[in-house]
């Protein structure tokens, strides 16, 4: 609602006053004039038209004072409506004072402050005191807890370490048990071998010179006596069984055992021969002398002979190494390095020998190995392709044992060169001829291999130097074995599935007995004897496991006893 102001309405007022002043003037000012001439009278008329004009004026001015009059009165009413509000607001502060005063009057009562404080204070020591409570309560229950844990786990470390201490017992038993089987399970098979008068022949896997041989999906062992080779994705597999199989990493150590029986024969007067083969770069030289010159078959050798001759003054050790280098026959051990050997045959005996090789007597062990390195530091090296120190003839180191006078027994230990495809190796000039001098009498041991598998009344030994000298080793009255060497790089797969038929070939080569030797007499008792040996170990073997599994019961019934 508009409210005007009490200013406005006087106005109107003081408007409505002045008229009315005006008005008495001009009824004066008329009575005045008719008392006049007629020429008043013109003047009447147009005074009646103004009287006119202010009546409606007049009238219009009553209509404001009506509408002034109503909103003076809604005014009024309005400010009253305030004043009421204003006296009730003024009663309620009054009021509010008083209770502000009352409670500043409480307040200010200090003996009513200090009970406050009192009371406040009881209440905060009580809940302190319990917390504290609480807390020690939570200490001893953790304290507890604490002795139950150590408890609880000196218990568990005394039980598992019990545990442990069973399985370390019984995987040692198991290993022991492991190794002993194994062990007589070579022997057993070494005995069938000798039987049959087969040829030894191993295999060893180099390990990988990139570190890759675990993405060689290509070759499998099986057993330790078994390679599976896959020559593509989807070709069948191939399997190639040896008489035993060393995987990369194993150590060297672990073919000495394997090397006993051939070695050891040396003193039994066969011709005998150890033969690495490979091809280049599989690791031959490294098996032959170790990776340092003086941890290879030949040092293990020596080793096994000294191990003899030292409780045996009367035997003699004696040491050629001879290189075929390009088919000609060089003694490194001799004065003249370079000089060419003649290789003949001592008709009487069927001895074959360098005419003019030095065989140099071995005084202990170091001066042997002394020998080996001066002999070694003449062999013809170089570096090609596929290897940085690659043997480029063949290597016979020949030990022999003889008795004052008489000649025991002789060990051959060849160190072959290695095969190799000029197309990998890109070898030109003299390492050309080289490498076709090494394919070709390589090719010749193959023939006579071949030749002794078929049981041929020829034996083409005097192919080449190699095979020459190696005769009689390789003869019904030889000991041999064949170490074939591959490497477990699949760009060599095909050079390895070669070398590892070459190897299963030779095994099928019977030295001793020939089927008229096995028919004779002498072939049937020594089958006999040797059939004997088998049984007589077999029989050994159980009564021994039966001894060790009576004293393992006896053993835990001992620690149950003391428990
Ligand atoms: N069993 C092994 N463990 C570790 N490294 C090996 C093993 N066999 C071979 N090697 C390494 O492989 C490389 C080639 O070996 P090695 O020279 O013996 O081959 P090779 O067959 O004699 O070759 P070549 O026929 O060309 O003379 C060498 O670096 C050698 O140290």
């Amino acid at each position: 609602m508009e409210i005007y102001s009490v200013d406005s309405l006087s106005g109107s007022l003081h408007q409505l006053e002045t008229f009315l002043s005006e008005w008495t003037k001009y009824i004066e000012n008329f009575s005045l004039v008719n008392n006049s001439s007629s020429a008043n009278q013109l003047c009447l008329k147009e005074e009646n038209d103004h009287l006119k004009v202010c009546q409606s004026l007049f009238s219009s001015r009553v209509l404001v004072i009506s509408i002034e009059q109503d909103k003076l009165a809604c005014l009024q009413r309005s400010i009253d409506f305030q004043k009421e509000q204003y006296a009730s607001l003024l009663d309620y502060n009054s009021k509010l004072e008083q209770l502000v005063e009352q409670k500043e009057a409480t307040c200010s009562n200090p003996s009513c402050k200090r009970v406050s404080t009192e009371t406040v204070d009881n209440a905060f020591s009580m809940l302190l005191g319990r917390q504290k409570e609480l807390i020690k309560l939570w200490r001893e229950d953790i304290q507890v807890l604490r002795s139950n844990f150590a408890a609880s786990l000196q218990k568990i470390h005394i039980y598992l370490f019990h545990q442990l201490g069973i399985l370390v017992e019984k995987f040692q038993d198991q290993q022991a048990q492991w190794m002993k089987c194994s062990q007589e399970n070579r022997q057993l098979r070494r005995y069938i071998q000798e039987w049959k008068g087969n040829l030894r022949v191993v295999a060893r896997i180099r390990p990988s010179l990139f570190g890759n041989e675990c993405n060689n999906t290509a070759l499998r062992f099986i057993g330790d006596d078994m390679i599976t080779c896959h020559q593509s994705l989807d070709s069948s597999a191939m399997s190639f069984t040896f008489d035993q199989i060393f995987p990369p990493h194993l150590p060297q150590d672990f073919l000495y055992e394997e090397l006993q029986p051939i070695v050891s024969s040396i003193f039994d007067g066969f011709h005998s021969c150890i033969v690495a083969y490979g091809p280049t770069g599989s690791g031959k030289t490294f098996t032959v002398f170790g990776p340092d010159g003086k941890s290879g078959v030949v040092e293990f050798a020596i080793r096994m002979l000294f191990a003899v001759t030292d409780n045996d003054p009367s035997l003699v050790a004696t040491i050629s190494m001879l290189e075929i280098y390009n088919e000609t026959v060089r003694d490194l051990l001799s004065e003249d390095p370079m000089a060419s050997l003649e290789v003949r045959e001592d008709t009487t005996t069927g001895d074959v020998f360098a005419k003019g090789a030095v065989g140099m007597e071995m005084a202990s062990y170091s001066d042997a190995l002394r020998i080996i390195q001066s002999g070694l530091d003449f062999r013809s090296t170089s570096a090609t392709l596929l290897n940085i120190s690659s043997s480029r003839s063949h290597l016979l180191c020949i030990l022999k044992i003889r008795g004052g006078n008489e000649h025991i027994g002789s060990l051959y230990i060849a160190d072959l060169a290695g095969s190799e495809r000029v197309t990998h190796s890109h070898v030109q000039g003299e390492r050309l001829d080289e490498t076709k001098h090494i394919n070709r009498s390589l090719s010749c041991l193959a023939d006579v291999f071949s030749a002794l598998r078929n049981q041929q009344a020829h034996i083409p030994y005097r192919n080449s130097r190699l095979t020459f000298l190696l005769r009689p080793a390789l003869s019904k009255a030889g000991k041999a074995m064949l170490i074939v060497h591959v490497s477990p790089e699949e760009h060599e797969l095909s050079e390895t599935i070669q070398t590892l038929r070459f190897g299963q070939r030779a095994r099928d080569i019977e030295l001793r007995p020939t089927k008229s030797q096995g028919n004779s007499l002498f072939g049937q008792l020594e089958r006999l004897s040797l059939k004997r040996q088998y049984f007589s170990i077999d029989s050994s073997s159980i009564f021994l496991r039966r001894q060790i599994s009576l004293l393992r019961q006896q053993l835990a019934d001992e620690r149950r006893r003391r428990k």
